[in-house]
């Protein structure tokens, strides 16, 4: 990405008007994953925030570093370097861009498929300018991060009272998982400043289409979720710990038990922020349905029956802040939360 020092570079992004400075959210429940209790914390945490973060993990710190400092390498690369991974077919290099249908932000990001075997040319072009050390490190954080996924969906299932206990970690654990990493940097812009009253966007407002996404960022704060009343917080940054977002496959799957959270980041003045996620998804062919034992005897289920392909396909049509799962809704609910 290109910083280019003047303000008419910031007008091809967009900015909004935010209360400053945002609420900060010191109650974001923390999970312990040691905890014996932790299945009951998450449970609240995914009903109330569809968010939350976790402590006493077991993802190496010199895991994160190392991915951190390859990232950080990329990123500096000069701009031709860079572009050669991209444009973003949806994997691969992006700056300012994001996804295909108009969306911009104070960003730029390697999107990388995590299923081998569909590595993108783009992705490949990343890994040779800087051959083993970044595929690495990749591998290896994803590896672990992936681990401590399916622990979270294992203590999901037992809170949801769901058996078996891998109802729904299989569906990443599975080789066809359809998941994907993403590794985001947004620049610091001083430029920012003159923008008196206003923020911004570095990632616009969304919900994660997936399952779960595992979020770990460096200590630049930026990330907002957005709460049940509507009020934009801001989440304060840890980089030891993990952030969880409940995606929308999660919220069909719990028949909108679970909501998954709107969230976005805004950019910093003056410091760059750096982060990892890993967005859980199930095989293309899974039918995303709520679960069978989460269903009461008259309840019926809010979706229509539709495979993750057909959603990420929509998905993937749809602008960021689009409220993509409306076109899955029954009729019937629809009518009922206008009435
Ligand atoms: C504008 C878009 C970018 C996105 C695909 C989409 O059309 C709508 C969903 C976006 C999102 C948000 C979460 C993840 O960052 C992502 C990789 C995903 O699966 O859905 C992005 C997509 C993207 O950047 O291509
Ligand atoms: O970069 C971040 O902290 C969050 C980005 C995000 O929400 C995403 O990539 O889907
Ligand atoms: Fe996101």
């Amino acid at each position: 990405m290109v910083v280019q020092s003047n303000l008419s570079t910031l007008n091809h992004c967009s900015s909004i008007e935010t209360r400053k400075p945002a609420t900060v959210l010191d109650s974001i429940p923390s999970i312990n994953l040691k905890d014996p209790e932790s299945k009951t914390h998450i449970m609240k945490a995914c009903e109330e925030y569809g968010f939350f973060k976790v402590v006493n993990h077991s993802v190496p710190m010199e895991f994160i570093a190392k991915l951190e400092t390859q990232a950080l390498e990329f990123f500096n690369l000069p701009q031709s370097e860079k572009d050669k991974a991209g444009p973003p077919d949806p994997f691969g290099y992006g700056s300012k861009r994001i996804g295909s249908n108009g969306d911009v932000g104070w960003i730029e990001y390697l999107l990388l498929n995590t299923n081998p075997q569909v590595t993108s040319l783009k992705t490949l072009t990343v890994f040779r300018e800087n051959p083993e050390i970044f595929r690495s490190a990749v591998k290896e954080y994803i590896e672990a991060v992936k681990l401590m996924a399916f622990e979270v969906l294992e203590l999901i299932a037992d809170g949801l009272k769901i058996e078996p206990r891998d109802t729904l970690s299989k569906l990443l654990k599975d080789e066809n998982s359809d998941s994907c990493f993403r590794l985001n940097h947004y620049p610091p812009c001083p430029e920012l400043q003159a923008l008196s009253g206003r923020d911004l966007v570095g990632f616009g407002e969304h919900t994660d289409p997936q399952i779960i996404s595992v979020l770990r960022s460096n200590s630049t704060s930026g990330l907002q979720i957005c709460l049940k009343d509507g009020v934009w917080v801001s989440v304060p940054p840890d980089e030891t710990s993990f952030f969880i977002n409940v995606g929308d496959a999660l919220q069909v799957m719990t028949n909108g038990r679970f909501k998954s959270v709107r969230h976005r980041v805004l950019a910093n003045s003056h410091k760059s922020r750096v982060s990892m996620i890993y967005f859980g998804g199930p095989p293309l062919s899974e039918k995303i349905v709520p679960l069978t034992s989460l269903m009461g005897k008259q309840e019926e289920s809010l979706y229509k029956e539709f495979t993750w392909w057909e959603y990420k396909t929509s998905a993937y049509k749809s602008r960021l802040a689009d409220y993509r799962l409306g076109l899955f809704e029954k009729k019937t609910h629809q009518v009922q939360a206008i009435e």
